[in-house]
């Protein structure tokens, strides 16, 4: 098999994964070039880690290819997972180990050459700034720590590709800064491929490209600022003393539906920046103060699967009518 730099670090061909009567992926197909930082976003059941543990070799595809690292991720499994690193949401670390006894224990698994061992042992631990507490238990580990020291693992070996499924969830802002802040440090320093799933909108800013995948398919796939291009909307919110008047002067006189959001009058036009002097000439009710913002990702989320991940996460109702129309 060739390892040739020009063959995708990820090739996708119709891929579908079935369990039982339920189909969780339903025929995907993409690529991931290398060196690239490629985000999956979508809600809760989107399909994103059962397409992550295919391309793993951790599940097997009921039909469909792929490749990773060049490789067949059914025919060729072994060269795949000689190849990718992983960190999963579940931890997988020995607790009772230290984090130099993780990192060993897994080099032998991967076969790591004696000779460089110890010196990318201190590279990876101190890329994610524990090498001072090397020779501590993991059970002594706060949860941010125990992070690192996965993506520490997950990078020992060398991978041309590293998954990540959501390495950040469940962590504190600060942590998720922080982690943030190896990954792009990675990609500085390695030359490394990093395919990752995320809930998270700022996060899935950082991504060179993201494929938004809802219902088990992918809905488009693009990078974040030609995305958020394609919404075309500003997105314009306005304090006044009376939000109900105003939302029914909006319709009026502009034919624009607006609603309450985050506090405010919320509402969608081409250019806000223009339409502000109208709407102070033409509202016809005193207007505390304005904002203008471009489209955000998660405006994006909202223009491509109908809602924002937020509510198709919270709301039972829209979860109950995404199930329906699976
Ligand atoms: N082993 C399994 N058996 C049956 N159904 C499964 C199995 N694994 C996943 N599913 C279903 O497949 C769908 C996709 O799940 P998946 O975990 O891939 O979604 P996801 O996008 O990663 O969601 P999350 O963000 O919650 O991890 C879900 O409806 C899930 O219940």
């Amino acid at each position: 098999m060739t390892t040739d730099i020009k063959v995708p670090a990820v090739s996708v061909h119709e891929l579908r994964k079935r369990f039982g009567d339920f189909e969780a992926v339903k025929g995907v197909s993409f690529e991931v070039a290398p060196g690239e930082v490629f985000g999956f976003l979508g809600p809760n059941g989107a399909g994103k880690t059962t397409t992550i543990s295919m391309l793993c070799t951790l599940a097997t595809p009921t039909s469909g290819t792929a490749r990773v690292a060049g490789y067949d991720i059914v025919t060729e499994r072994d060269e795949v997972r000689r190849n990718i690193g992983l960190v999963f949401q579940d931890p997988t670390l020995d607790t009772y180990l230290t984090a130099e006894q993780n990192l060993r224990f897994h080099a032998e698994l991967y076969g790591v050459p004696k000779s460089l061992l110890d010196g990318r042992i201190r590279q990876v631990l101190e890329m994610v700034g524990l090498w001072e507490r090397k020779d501590a238990k993991v059970e002594t580990y706060s949860g941010g720590m125990r992070r690192r020291l996965e993506i520490a693992r997950g990078l020992l070996h060398s991978p041309r590709v590293l998954f990540l499924d959501e390495p950040t969830v469940g962590l504190d802002p600060q942590t998720r800064a922080a982690i943030w802040g190896y990954i792009n440090k990675l990609r500085h320093l390695e030359d490394i491929t990093i395919f990752m799933t995320t809930h998270y909108m700022d996060e899935a800013e950082y991504c060179d490209r993201i494929a938004i995948m809802d219902h088990g398919r992918i809905v488009v796939i693009d990078s974040p600022e030609a995305l958020k291009a394609s919404v075309g909307r500003d997105r314009v919110q306005i304090h006044t003393g009376d939000d109900e008047a105003a939302i029914a002067a909006l319709k009026e006189r502009f034919g624009i539906d607006a609603a309450v959001h985050d506090g405010a009058v919320t509402f969608a036009v081409p250019s806000g920046e223009e339409f502000v002097p109208r709407l102070f000439a033409e509202l016809g009710m005193p207007i505390r103060s304005v904002s203008v913002s471009r489209p955000s990702l998660d405006d994006v989320f909202m223009k491509y699967t109908g809602t924002t991940i937020r509510d198709a996460e919270a709301d039972p109702a829209s979860a109950w009518r995404m199930m329906a129309r699976r």
